[in-house]
């Protein structure tokens, strides 16, 4: 899911895309939860340390001058530790919990402003939320449950199950249709879950945690699927987990959130590659560079006289995969963006990137 796009180190080389409406624009969004919450947004207060705010108003600040857009078709990852504000955020954007002040849109569309039967509408048919804990229906079956929401819509009975049934096939489950949600795996129901939200065909799909309950090795299967849908069908998707990996793996773009705060928002490269601060630094300390960032991360311009030869890497190639084509030929490689020529990496440029040095920092 990587995005071939991304800017990194000052190393912009492909125009931005012209700007569609976002799915989600969010604006100086807040959410406090105690007495009298409305004073904190924007007063003195907003300014303290939440143990600071908590002792003094007893408030707490999930969510603190949040602003992000999300993009169409693109999965936007919400990262970050137990408590730092993901559940909140992400549930303020349908208002499931009130925001206490700030602006959300949905295709531009004012979302604080809606009535009752326009936010219905919206986590009905816009937005389909998939949870950790899957709230499957346990005495019908897997079909059942997941022509549910299609039920509540007012679809008839033919037309649901049909389309039950092809979403049931669409997540690897055909065959189990008539098992009760007793009879399956952990990662089976949340397939389920998936599928169901899946079926009311959402314009963004919104999952919490999905798969932190379920065991590593079927939680790598549920990223594949995730991944595998995601490409199927460009649907844009918000996802929250507290695993970085999982993140990286999903994640166009991960806003990575502290406190309430989000500390940095960029893409997973962007993020590894240039973290914004010590603390986002300390996060992704462990992560294996090569596998995350690309080639334009370790590109230079071709020298005058340096003939360009050598195998071409496609822009969005991983460092790893750079570093293979590198040590098989045995110099420099090219980075082709189509027919044009962006520069090349060596294995100096390669080897700085692994070793977190800085593109200048680099011997050559
Ligand atoms: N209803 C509530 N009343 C008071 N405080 C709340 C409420 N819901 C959440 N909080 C607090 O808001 C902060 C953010 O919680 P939130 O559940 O959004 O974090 P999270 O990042 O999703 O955590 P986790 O990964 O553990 O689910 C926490 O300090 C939490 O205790």
């Amino acid at each position: 899911m990587r995005s071939a796009s991304a800017a990194v180190g000052g190393t912009s080389v492909e125009p931005r895309p012209p700007a569609a409406t976002p799915v989600f624009a969010v604006r100086n969004l807040w959410k406090v939860f105690g007495p009298k919450a409305d004073r904190v947004p924007g007063g003195p207060l907003a300014e303290l340390p939440p143990d600071e705010l908590r002792r003094r108003t007893g408030c707490t600040a999930a969510v603190r001058d949040v602003s992000f857009d999300v993009r169409p078709g693109e999965v936007f990852v919400v990262m970050g530790l137990s408590g730092s504000g993901k559940s909140t955020l992400v549930r303020c954007l349908t208002r499931l919990i009130e925001p206490t002040s700030g602006a959300i849109a949905i295709d531009g569309e004012d979302v604080v402003g809606m009535d009752k039967a326009r936010l219905r509408d919206l986590r009905r048919h816009r937005a389909a939320m998939v949870f950790q804990h899957f709230g499957l229906l346990p005495h019908r079956s897997v079909l059942d449950n997941v022509a549910y929401g299609l039920e509540i819509q007012g679809v008839g009975k033919a037309q649901r199950r049909a389309r039950a049934a092809e979403m049931v096939a669409k997540v690897g489950l055909a065959g189990l249709e008539q098992r009760r949600p007793g009879q399956l795996s952990g990662g089976q129901q949340q397939r389920v879950g998936l599928a169901r939200a899946l079926a009311v065909d959402p314009e963004v799909l919104l999952f919490d945690e999905p798969f932190s309950a379920l065991d590593p090795l079927i939680r790598r299967d549920m990223q594949e699927e995730v991944i595998r849908l995601h490409r199927d069908e460009g649907r844009t998707m918000v996802f929250i987990t507290h695993d970085l990996g999982e993140a990286l793996r999903l994640g166009d773009r991960i806003a990575l959130m502290r406190d309430g705060r989000i500390v940095q928002l960029g893409t997973p490269e962007e993020i590894v590659g240039s973290p914004a601060d010590d603390y986002v630094r300390d996060f992704v300390r462990d992560v294996p560079r090569e596998q995350v960032l690309t080639v334009r991360t370790a590109l230079r311009p071709i020298a005058s006289g340096e003939p360009a030869t050598g195998p071409a890497l496609a822009p969005d190639t991983t460092v790893a995969a750079a570093i293979e084509a590198v040590a098989r030929c045995g110099g420099p490689a090219r980075v082709m963006d189509g027919p044009r020529l962006l520069g090349v990496v060596d294995h100096q440029r390669l080897l700085a990137v692994v070793a977190g040095l800085r593109p200048e920092e680099a011997a050559g």
